[in-house]
């Protein structure tokens, strides 16, 4: 069972087959059977194999991974949409594999609210009816004036009786989640929402979605194939390959220490310098005086290095407010920011 009072989503010894014996195979699985090896031998699908990941209360969580690892068929399982061929997926104590159909219902119009890629709004719904939609099906009276204010806080203040093919698509994106937002959920799940954004507006998008959550501190999982993306919103990620994790961790974590070979080759074109933060590669400070120049401990290395260079000093001290996390200083700033595979072949 999950910590009481956490809200933490526990997701426990997971695994979906796909095809219509599904329970028959799934001791050859766990035994090591592989997902080629189902699909020639039983023409089945190895959706999902063995995940275990908590997804943390009020956190952004992204889970990660090419077409076909698996992401949807994860996200649908914690909404109960899929059923798994075992494993648990607990909530609050409840374990949504073993929900009755009313109370997964229930979880999933009270505790659950979901943005698509496609938007999937009502044609013939204005912005303030689509937004209002979720409420008005649950009769809550002051749907209204809930849909008009999650309508301002995306952004869109004076377009409430527009339709949505009169908007643009990052405007309709603002629509889908102002609808999520309004059901207030406390889980907001997010299928590639902004995948099909032209990529100025899907920063735009990111950033909406970061200021909301600055406040709003949902439990938020975040779907997609973008690595940029996910280091950008996750504060924990989760990446899928062929159905299995293959890492759980930070940015950080999964920057600049990657798991595998594969997870490295992910990684391998992303800028480093843009993702590590200067606390990620302080020194401990030792018994000498510290340099002046400060640098913040949740400043990326592009900017610390700017900044020194700037000022013409190679040493600084990072601070986090009034904690002194270490000493940086440019040459460690480099060598972090250069990654190693592409430094070993240029030796
Ligand atoms: N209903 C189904 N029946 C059979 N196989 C399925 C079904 N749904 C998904 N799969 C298979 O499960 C695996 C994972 O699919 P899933 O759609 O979850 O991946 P994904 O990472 O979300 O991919 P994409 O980014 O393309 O949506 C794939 O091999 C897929 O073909």
């Amino acid at each position: 069972m999950n910590k009481a009072g956490t809200h933490d989503i526990e997701i426990r010894d997971l695994y979906k087959i796909f095809g219509p014996d599904a329970h028959r195979h799934i001791d050859a699985v766990k035994d090591g059977l592989t997902k080629a090896e189902l699909n020639d031998r039983h023409n089945h699908v190895l959706g999902l194999h063995d995940i275990n990941l908590t997804i943390p209360h009020g956190r952004i969580t992204v889970i990660m991974g090419l077409s076909g690892s698996g992401k949807s068929t994860l996200i649908r399982h914690i909404n109960g949409l899929i059923r798994p061929t075992a494993g648990q997926v607990l909530y609050d104590g409840l374990d949504v594999v073993t929900m009755t159909p009313a109370q997964l219902r229930d979880f999933r119009r009270q505790k659950t609210a979901m943005v698509f890629q496609k938007f999937a709004l009502l044609p013939h719904r204005t912005v303030l009816r689509n937004v209002a939609y979720g409420l008005d099906i649950r009769g809550i009276a002051e749907a209204e004036k809930r849909a008009r204010h999650w309508i301002g806080r995306v952004g869109l203040e004076g377009y409430e009786d527009y339709y949505p093919r009169q908007l643009s698509g990052g405007m309709q994106q603002r629509v889908g989640l102002a609808r999520a937002l309004a059901n207030d959920a406390e889980i907001l799940l997010m299928d590639e929402a902004f995948s099909a954004l032209d990529p100025l507006i899907r920063m735009d998008m990111q950033s909406i979605l970061l200021e909301l959550q600055q406040e709003l501190r949902k439990t938020i999982i975040f779907i997609t194939h973008d690595l940029d993306e996910a280091l950008r919103l996750g504060d924990k990620i989760a990446v899928l390959r062929d159905g299995a994790m293959e890492q759980v961790g930070n940015g950080q974590d999964i920057v600049l220490r990657p798991a595998n070979a594969y997870i490295a080759e992910f990684v391998r074109e992303v800028n480093r310098g843009r993702i590590i933060e200067a606390r990620t590669i302080a020194a401990p400070a030792t018994g000498e005086r510290l340099p002046e120049f400060t640098v913040k401990a949740r400043s990326k290395l592009d900017l610390v290095a700017r900044r020194m260079t700037k000022a013409g000093v190679s040493h600084a001290q990072v601070r986090d407010g009034d904690v002194l996390v270490g000493i940086i200083d440019l040459p460690s700033i480099l060598e972090a920011m250069v990654n190693p595979a592409d430094a070993a072949s240029d030796d």
